[in-house]
């Protein structure tokens, strides 16, 4: 049994206006991976790339030791995309019925619990169900085929805060066989906090940082200050006013003078202020 469940080495996607420029990272078993970036970062491209879904123009990209895409390595990851995956006029209760014969570990009995515990209307059909209720339904699906890898792409969008929670805990409660892994890419930064172990910052199609969470977001500091520029090197420094603030790394903040005031950082400040600084260096 490998312990690396997915490989991404040197990935590179050419798009007209767009590039994903050779991002490598890895999900080790018993890893939540946590991959965020601002809009149009290539998080997307990059899912898209590690389920085979679109085919890259460089570099490797393996999950179970198999080329991405391959139906063996497909069978054991569970995937949530934006969209749903199941045809409109499916009703939920019959999902399983469909779905099962291409699983062999397909397990009814949790499709129907976890439907129940995430309360999606069974009797509705796909294309009746709310945003979050598909999102729901894409989870109760993926898990339900007892996957050893699990990527979600933004499962938060569209759900209220209570199902935001569920969703985190049933993720947790799925990392506690050692064997799995977790991909999963969000917005919503702050649910990483306890619940991913690695963090992947994509900006501008290029991994700006990457590491065990807090090794990466305890590298930075956040810094304030008023008047003139500060005179040390702040990343992405953000005026309103007479106001600026920036990013530093911590080893910086010796540099700075008693007048300007240094917090911690939480992933979106890392976020925003790297993809300031890389929407500085494109303009
Ligand atoms: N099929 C496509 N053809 C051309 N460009 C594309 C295609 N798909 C995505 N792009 C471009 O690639 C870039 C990265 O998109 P991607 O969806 O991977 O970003 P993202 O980080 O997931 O963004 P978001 O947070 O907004 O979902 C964007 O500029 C997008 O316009």
């Amino acid at each position: 049994m490998t312990d690396t469940l997915a490989l991404i080495e040197d990935l590179r996607v050419q798009r007209p206006n767009f590039a994903l420029e050779g991002i490598s990272f890895a999900i080790p078993r018993g890893t939540v991976v946590g991959l965020v970036g601002p809009n149009g970062a290539g998080k997307t491209t990059a899912i898209r790339a590690l389920l085979g879904l679109i085919a890259p123009d460089g570099g490797r990209v393996e999950t179970f030791g198999l080329p991405a895409g391959s139906s063996r390595a497909l069978a054991r990851t569970g995937i949530v995309l934006d969209q749903p995956t199941a045809a409109d006029e499916w009703r939920v209760s019959t999902l399983g019925r469909r779905i099962a014969p291409f699983y062999p570990s397909w397990s009814e009995q949790r499709f129907v619990d976890l439907l129940a515990r995430l309360s999606v209307p069974q009797q509705r059909r796909v294309g009746e169900l709310s945003r979050g209720e598909g999102i729901k339904l894409s989870l109760a699906t993926a898990l339900a085929q007892a996957p050893e890898l699990l990527i979600l792409d933004e499962p938060s969008s569209g759900l209220d805060p209570a199902s935001r929670r569920e969703i985190a805990a049933i993720i947790r409660e799925f990392m506690v066989d050692p064997s799995h892994g977790v991909l999963v890419s969000t917005h919503i930064t702050a649910e990483l906090e306890g619940l991913a172990d690695e963090l992947v910052v994509l900006v501008g199609g290029r991994v700006a940082d990457r590491g065990p969470l807090h090794e990466v977001v305890e590298q930075f500091a956040m810094v304030r200050g008023a008047g003139a520029a500060p005179g040390a090197p702040v990343v992405g420094l953000q005026r309103s006013g007479e106001q600026w603030s920036g990013l530093i790394r911590i080893d910086d903040s010796a540099a700075f003078g008693p007048e300007v005031v240094i917090d911690a950082a939480s992933i979106d400040d890392i976020v925003v202020h790297l993809g300031a600084e890389r929407a500085e260096l494109a303009a």
